[in-house]
């Protein structure tokens, strides 16, 4: 299994490309369900998630290509010649969900694994399932699977989340793009990632207003079209790496990163003493002074992003003075702190929140990853800490990350994935 070997105390210079976004990626590879024509996506980041994605829709009987060799560009579409999502794939990353919405608007019939909990939750999927009711869809669950199906297609209606969730909006957009009338989705997720969709599903044909807003408004159509669409950028690697040069100190350009969809983080990071500057593509990070301490809660986007959290908490472990982050979307997404602790971090947990009493330095330390953002707020601490911090368990980050070692190591930091 791999390991990361990571030895502190360098500074980063240099530059550090950011790949397209996961978070997007995933669910413009589902929308390519909708349609039996090829839709082709550019800057796909090249990661687990994306080829379990993959393995997934091909089960489905959709085809999916590599266009270029290189895992970039990947073309999708097809007939859609099994409606089972099956539970090894589903337990494997939770995204599978969205297929569900897509599957019943297209082949009028889906049988999903239900995901269950994880590392950072019980993440239950009531309200997709009560929205796609609202659609029309009968859904019953049996054996741990969702049993849906739409005999006479699914009926535009008006569904109102009680909570902005993003993988609802998602599930319930794509299915209402092929929907008999109108849906409106009031009380939407705002996530950029739901905007980069909603530009993809309209490339495709599909009628899509509100983008942005908090009620989105779709007016089915009868059939999807292929398309040709780029991924954006990945916000939270972005500010992932704007956290590296935070803790470890330097001068960094984050190649392709867009400040714009990074408020709330960049407000933080510059709380905390770290610059940040927009320059024509690409978001400067610089650290020389001392880090402060800042308090932050994670929200629904425009608010400080709960995939931050874990990131931004290593940073406030060696900053000056206390901190306090309140996580608000997950009830359990604290599972970093018992491993940064034994790195020498001062964090106390007390419900959804966590005290940070900076510490002046942080030693290395074996230490284990959990889940996606919890591995890399340990690279960080490791890149601060003095001596040597081994991960385990990095297919955690290779869901989610690409090339963690090539882009740090370019930048000076000393690390590496070793297989023993
Ligand atoms: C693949 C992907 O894009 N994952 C992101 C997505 O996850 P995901 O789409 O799962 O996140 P949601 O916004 O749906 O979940 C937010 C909260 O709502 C709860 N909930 C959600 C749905 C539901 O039917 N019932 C319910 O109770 C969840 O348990 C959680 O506590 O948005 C999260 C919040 O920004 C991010 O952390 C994840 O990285
Ligand atoms: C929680 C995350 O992903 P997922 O929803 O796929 O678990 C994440 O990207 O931080």
């Amino acid at each position: 299994m791999d390991r990361f070997l990571i030895r502190g105390g360098r500074p980063l210079h240099g530059e550090i490309p950011i790949g397209g976004a996961k978070n997007s990626a995933l669910k413009l590879l589902v929308a390519g369900l909708l349609t039996s024509e090829r839709l082709v996506l550019g800057n796909v980041p090249r990661i687990a998630d994306i080829a379990t994605m993959s393995d997934l829709l091909r089960q489905h009987g959709v085809e999916v290509e590599d266009l270029d060799g290189t895992g970039g560009t990947l073309s999708v579409g097809g007939a859609i010649t099994n409606t089972e999502a099956p539970y090894d794939i589903v337990s494997k990353m939770r995204a599978s969900i969205l297929v569900l919405g897509p599957l019943l608007a297209r082949a009028r019939e889906a049988r999903v694994s239900l995901p269950g909990g994880c590392a950072i939750g019980t993440r239950p999927v009531d309200m997709h399932l009560k929205g796609l009711e609202s659609l029309g869809a009968e859904i019953r669950l049996e054996g741990g699977y969702i049993d849906a199906r739409a005999p006479n297609g699914l009926l535009g209606s008006r569904v109102v989340l009680p909570f902005a969730s993003v993988g609802a909006t998602e599930n319930l957009l794509m299915a209402a793009t092929l929907a008999e009338g109108r849906t409106e989705i009031v009380n939407a997720a705002r996530e950029p990632e739901i905007a980069d969709l909603i530009g993809c599903l309209s490339a495709m044909g599909a009628r899509i207003s509100g983008e942005g807003t908090g009620t989105l408004t779709i007016d089915g159509v009868s059939a999807l079209h292929g398309a040709r669409y780029d991924v954006m950028p990945d916000r939270i690697e972005c500010g992932t790496y704007a956290c590296a040069v935070g803790i470890a100190g330097g001068d960094v350009r984050l190649l392709g990163g867009d400040g714009a969809h990074l408020g709330a983080v960049i407000r933080a990071l510059e709380e905390a003493g770290v610059e940040v500057s927009q320059e024509p593509g690409a978001l400067r990070v610089r650290r020389q002074g001392r880090l402060q301490g800042v308090d932050v809660m994670t929200e629904p986007y425009p608010g400080f992003p709960t995939d931050m959290q874990a990131q931004f908490m290593a940073l406030l472990s060696v900053a000056e003075g206390a901190s306090m982050v309140t996580e608000t979307i997950f009830e359990n997404r604290f599972m970093h702190v018992p491993e940064l602790s034994r790195m020498g971090a001062r964090i106390n947990v007390h419900g959804s929140s966590a005290i940070i009493r900076g510490v002046s330095g942080l030693s290395g330390a074996p230490v284990m990853a959990t889940d996606l953002r919890a591995s890399f707020s340990l690279i960080l601490a490791g890149l601060a800490a003095e001596g040597e911090t081994v991960l385990s368990r990095v297919y955690h980050l290779d869901r989610g990350y690409e090339a963690v070692e090539r882009k740090l190591s370019g930048c000076g930091a000393r690390i590496e994935r070793v297989n023993d």
